[in-house]
Order: structure tokens, then sequence, then C-alpha cells
């Protein structure tokens, strides 16, 4: 079998070690204690977990955001776990995020046409403005908002606007794999299955891998083709997702699933139509 796009293994994160503490050295809290996760090219996978089991930590350890003290991550057949960040950098535009709230990702002051249009130009994907904006005007038809947001500033956007602009943005440079940390949990169930529609599409037509963190079962279920179960900072449980969910080997996974009723979200919404009748 060919090597997955990104993987961890042994992954092990402790915050705080070694900060003074009254003259000696704290030790520390480990929230990951060797996980191993992979995803394939053009895979979703999902990562579900109650709050504080460890799942943002582990998306940000994938992208080599936090320090990780054990174990390993490759990406694109590369151990990416020591490298420096002169050397990350051109790895970054190929590793994307969407975050939870897009009001604190988007630049206040700054347009959408500028929020769109930067990563462009800093990335070396547009020779010019005018190049990167005509790049931006299409990927906002794509994601299905009016040409003239791009004159607009992130607050006079809606949530659900402006999480499909924060889609904009990652999906404009043309990424291999997109974490996706909680995305749709402060918008209305209608608004959640277009954004996940939208994303599922896009996934598709530029074979994208994606990670995506959630609390909520029923968007994992929706969405992703295999999901893991974190407790503790542990892997519990992985596999399929209807697997997971229809026969759970966990007892952490059945309290999981007792505890947050499923669906929430009706996997037939995302067949839909913005807007079609159910
Ligand atoms: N930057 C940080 N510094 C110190 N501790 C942190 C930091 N980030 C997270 N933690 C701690 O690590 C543990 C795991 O947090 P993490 O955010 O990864 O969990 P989570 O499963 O994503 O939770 P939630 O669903 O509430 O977002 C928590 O106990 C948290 O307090």
């Amino acid at each position: 079998m060919s090597e997955p796009l990104l993987s961890a293994t042994g992954i092990k994160v402790t915050y705080g070690a070694g900060a003074r503490l009254f003259g000696g050295r704290k030790p520390g809290n480990t929230v990951l204690h060797g996980v191993d996760v992979e995803i394939a090219a053009g895979e979703t996978i999902g990562i579900v977990g109650e709050s504080g089991s460890g799942k943002t930590t582990l998306g940000r350890a994938l992208l080599r955001l936090v320090d990780v003290e054990d174990g390993r991550i490759r990406f694109d057949g590369r151990d990416i776990t020591d490298l420096a960040d002169a050397e990350m950098r051109p790895l970054r535009r190929r590793m994307q995020m969407i975050f939870q709230d897009p009001m604190a990702s988007l630049n206040p002051r700054h347009s959408i046409g500028r929020i769109l249009t930067e990563p462009l130009m800093l990335h070396g994907l547009a020779g010019t403005r005018e190049e990167a904006r005509s790049q931006a005007a299409a990927m906002l038809q794509r994601v299905s908002l009016p040409a003239e947001l791009l004159q607009r500033s992130p607050h006079e956007l809606s949530g659900g606007q402006r999480q499909r602009i924060g889609i904009a943005r990652a999906a404009l440079l043309k990424p291999d794999f997109v974490l996706a940390d909680e995305i749709v949990s402060g918008l209305d169930v209608s608004t959640q299955a277009q954004v996940l529609n939208l994303l599922k599409d896009l996934s598709r037509e530029m074979g994208l891998a994606m990670a995506f963190i959630s609390h909520d079962l029923s968007v994992i279920r929706a969405v992703c083709d295999r999901v893991y179960v974190l407790q503790f900072g542990r892997i519990v449980e992985h596999g399929p997702c209807a697997a997971v969910f229809d026969e759970p080997k966990s007892a952490y996974t059945r309290t999981l699933l007792d505890a947050i009723p499923l669906p929430e979200i009706d996997p037939g919404w995302l067949d839909r139509e913005p807007g079609e009748a159910a």
C-alpha cells in the first residue's frame, strides 16, 4: 500500500514542561500520550472526543504548530518533525487550516479582497494584484458568494458567509491537506449543512485530504470516511465511520454516542442544494 499523505506516529505533546515554578521546574501537562493517525491523499478523517481530550492539540501537531516531545510526523513522503521554520515555510501553503471562529482569523481591518489576495501574492500563486483579484473573484463565485463582497469587511458578513470566506482563503492556495477545527459549531443547522456540503464538494474536486475536528458526531458522520476517537490524549478506537458509529468497540465511544443524539444533521441534507426542500 502506498504511504499516507500525512501520518503521525507515537505523538506525545506536553504543555508547560520545564517552566519555572517556585525555584523548581514544572513537570508539565501531557495531553497526547503516543497518538498514531494517518490520512491518505483525498481522504477525510474525523477526530472526536470530549472537551479537553486533545483534539485541537493533535490537529495542531499534524501541522507542526505545537512542539512535539516524542513521535514522528511525515508529510508527502518526508519526515517533517524536526524541520526548521524556514524549511516548513514552503510546506505551509500545502497544509491549510480553517478555524472555528472566522471572526478571529480574518483581519477585521482588511477587506475581503485583501484577505483573499494577500496569501496568493505571498505564496507566489499570482504574479500581479489583478491576477490575484481575478482568482479571488472566481473562488468567491465557487463558494456561492457575490463578487461585491470583495470590498466588504469581515464584520459586514454573516457567520455562514465568513466561514465560506475561510474556506475560500484556504482553497485558493491549492493545498493538499486542510485541518477543519470545529468550523460549523457556531452556525445554525441548515447553514452547517451548506458549509459542510461546500467543503465536501471542494475536497472531491481538488483531491483534498482533510481532518475534521468536531465534538458533534453527526457532523463527522456526514463528511468523514474514517474516524479516530480520542480520550484523555489516547486513541481508543478508529475505523470507517459506519463501523465505529454502528458497532462501537470501546465503551467510551458508546458513551459519546449516547451523550450526543444522532443525527442532528440528517446526512441526506448534504446531497441537496441549499434552499431545496427536505
Ligand atoms: N496552549 C496551551 N497551553 C497549555 N495547555 C493547553 C494549551 N492548549 C490546550 N491545553 C490543554 O490541553 C488539553 C487538551 O486541549 P485541546 O484544546 O487539545 O482539547 P480539545 O479536545 O480540542 O478540547 P475542546 O473540544 O474543548 O476544544 C486541555 O487540558 C487544555 O487545557
